[in-house]
């Protein structure tokens, strides 16, 4: 019988954040359980594929998390609430076309959505809601881009209707989780909502509040 050799301070579960702040937060959440170990992606998916895929040559790992905050599309997930990634898109992998946008899929050239663990996401639901969280599952995307116009705003909307985050490292992040067969998560808190670009109007210190909270439910998910 082949025995598992890690003890119970080896960390069995990655968690990516792109920024020292979001890794802090958490961190604040998981109040240092062993289990969980927490690393910088850096800013966008390229840098989050390759540091991910870092991490996972350096040790084994059971389940890979990409956590941080968001930008939240109006009337699906409001400032401070918390959505967890039913499906991860790659929103902006593709071609342009004079009939619109073509996804790598209609290309014949891969796929741009990486099902995340549908068992632990709908638990972590369960369990931010019974912290009383404003918490949808529902589908995140990923783009290099942060979109700032009402015309990015829309087309995406209209691409996408379902949903309800828009962030830059989980397709990244679930990339390389897929290429190294683990089970990957996203949960994002919204710090902003997608439209016109007003970096004054983000509300990070709130964001990064719900994902301290986001930290404890991870235990509880784990525990
Ligand atoms: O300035 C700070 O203190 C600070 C603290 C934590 C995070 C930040 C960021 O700027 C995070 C960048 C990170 O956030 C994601 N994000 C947030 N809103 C959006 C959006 O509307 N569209 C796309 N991405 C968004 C993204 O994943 C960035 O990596 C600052």
């Amino acid at each position: 019988m082949i025995r598992d050799q890690r003890d119970s301070t080896t960390p069995s579960i990655l968690i990516m954040t792109s920024v020292a702040a979001e890794k802090e937060a958490i961190e604040r959440g998981l109040s240092g359980s062993s289990q969980f170990q927490v690393a910088l992606t850096g800013v966008g998916p390229a840098k989050a594929a390759a540091r991910t895929a870092t991490e996972l040559a350096a040790r084994t790992y059971q389940y890979v998390i990409n956590a941080g905050v968001a930008g939240g599309f109006s009337g699906k997930a409001d400032i401070t609430s918390i959505v967890v990634a039913s499906r991860i898109i790659a929103a902006d992998l593709g071609s342009e076309s004079v009939d619109g946008f073509l996804p790598v899929d209609q290309l014949g050239l891969g796929s741009s959505e990486i099902k995340p663990d549908r068992s632990k996401s709908t638990e972590l639901v369960k369990r931010l809601e019974d912290m009383n969280a404003t918490v949808t599952l529902a589908p995140v995307l990923t783009l290099a881009t942060v979109t700032g116009t009402q015309k990015t705003t829309n087309e995406l909307t209209s691409r996408f209707p379902d949903a309800a985050a828009e962030a830059m490292e989980g397709h990244g992040v679930a990339t390389a989780a897929e290429l190294a067969q683990i089970p990957v998560l996203e949960v994002r808190t919204i710090s902003n909502q997608v439209g016109p670009r007003d970096r004054d109007a983000w509300q990070i210190k709130e964001a990064l509040q719900a994902l301290e909270r986001v930290g404890r439910a991870l235990t509880e998910v784990w525990s």
